[in-house]
């Protein structure tokens, strides 16, 4: 070929248009051994016009197949495909679109730089260089599900499985915001188990704690999705409850006095049962903080230790009576 003949029938872009290499043999032999799969495809029928050796290895022949055919042996055109992003609303090819994805062939990670270019005859092609990025990608993916454990085990009461202190003040405040702005209703429970030291000095700190994971799985079966429940100290607990009345608030903490005082614990020979104080207390509109709505669900539970334990106490403002 003389060095005045274009290097490769590829209508190019470039600024000088000068040949690179001085055969098409050169070009070939360039794109075989590149570490990357570079393909060309028909942008309206997705055959495949171009694949290299690299994608030849990997995703076996190409000749008369199409591109969703070969590369992720789909039944019909990609779902992902990326034509629409590589040309302007006149139709020409605008810069390259990077993204990266996850083949479903090989179940490997790829950058991809797509393309729209004009083919020998002038149509218009998809052109794709894919580099292998799993190594990165897995290592992006294992320190991502080590920081979502981390953040995890960090706001997990770790005896419980509840949400812990922090969780309910972090997840607390953004229900009190929504249903502040949404104008919807929110109960602060709270409860307190009786006499814990008893159980602790009578039965050992084992079974206090075996007492303190069964309340918490009694207190998960009973909470909704929408609704926050954490061990919030030692044999102290909390609940807010989204978007329920004063009375479903009180129903709820009715069914959980029950249940932990009627379904004796058993630990190894012996059954516990276990009472607990509760205090409830309704999201006023002067709430904008959690802390004045637990305070006051607080006091009403510290009522329900000083007038007998084992009971529900409703907060009422001073001089409004008790409910
Ligand atoms: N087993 C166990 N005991 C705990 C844990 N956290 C706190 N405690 C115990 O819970 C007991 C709480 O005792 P107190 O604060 O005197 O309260 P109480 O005995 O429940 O009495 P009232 O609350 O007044 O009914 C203490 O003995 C703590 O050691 C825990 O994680 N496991």
């Amino acid at each position: 070929m003389k060095a005045s003949e274009p290097s490769t029938n590829i209508a190019s872009d470039s600024p000088d248009d000068q040949p690179l290499l001085s055969s098409p043999q050169g070009l070939q032999a360039v794109l075989d051994n590149l570490d990357a799969l570079v393909y060309v495809s028909d942008f309206e029928t997705h055959e495949l016009l171009y694949m290299n050796a690299y994608g030849r290895r990997n995703w076996g022949q190409f000749e008369g197949r199409r591109c969703w055919q070969v590369l992720q042996e789909s039944d019909g055109p990609c779902t992902f495909c990326t034509n629409h992003l590589l040309i302007d609303s006149k139709g020409n090819p605008t810069p390259p679109y990077i993204w990266e994805f996850q083949n479903q062939v090989d179940q490997r990670w790829y950058q991809c730089r797509d393309r729209a270019i004009r083919w020998t005859d002038g149509r218009l092609v998809r052109m794709e260089i894919a580099t292998d990025i799993t190594d990165r990608k897995q290592m992006e993916l294992a320190l991502k599900a080590a920081h979502e454990k981390a953040r995890a085990a960090a706001l997990e009461d770790e005896l419980t499985g509840l949400h812990n202190r922090r969780a309910f003040f972090e997840f607390g405040m953004q229900a009190l915001k929504q249903a502040r702005r949404n104008k919807t209703s929110l109960a602060a429970v709270m409860f307190d188990l009786d006499h814990f030291k008893v159980i602790n000095d009578t039965h050992g700190h084992e079974a206090g704690d075996e007492v303190l994971r069964r309340v918490g799985e009694l207190l998960k079966a009973k909470v909704r999705e929408a609704d926050i429940a954490a061990r919030i100290g030692g044999e102290e607990f909390a609940i807010l409850l989204t978007n329920s009345t004063p009375g479903e608030a009180r129903e709820m903490a009715e069914r959980l006095l029950l249940l932990i005082r009627s379904n004796g614990i058993p630990f190894r020979n012996v059954k516990i049962a276990p009472t607990a104080s509760f205090g409830l207390a309704m999201m006023s509109d002067a709430d904008t903080r959690l802390e004045p709505l637990l305070a006051r669900a607080d006091e009403a539970m510290y009522e329900s230790k000083t007038g007998g334990r084992n009971r529900i106490t409703v907060y009422s403002e001073p001089g409004s009576g008790q409910a």
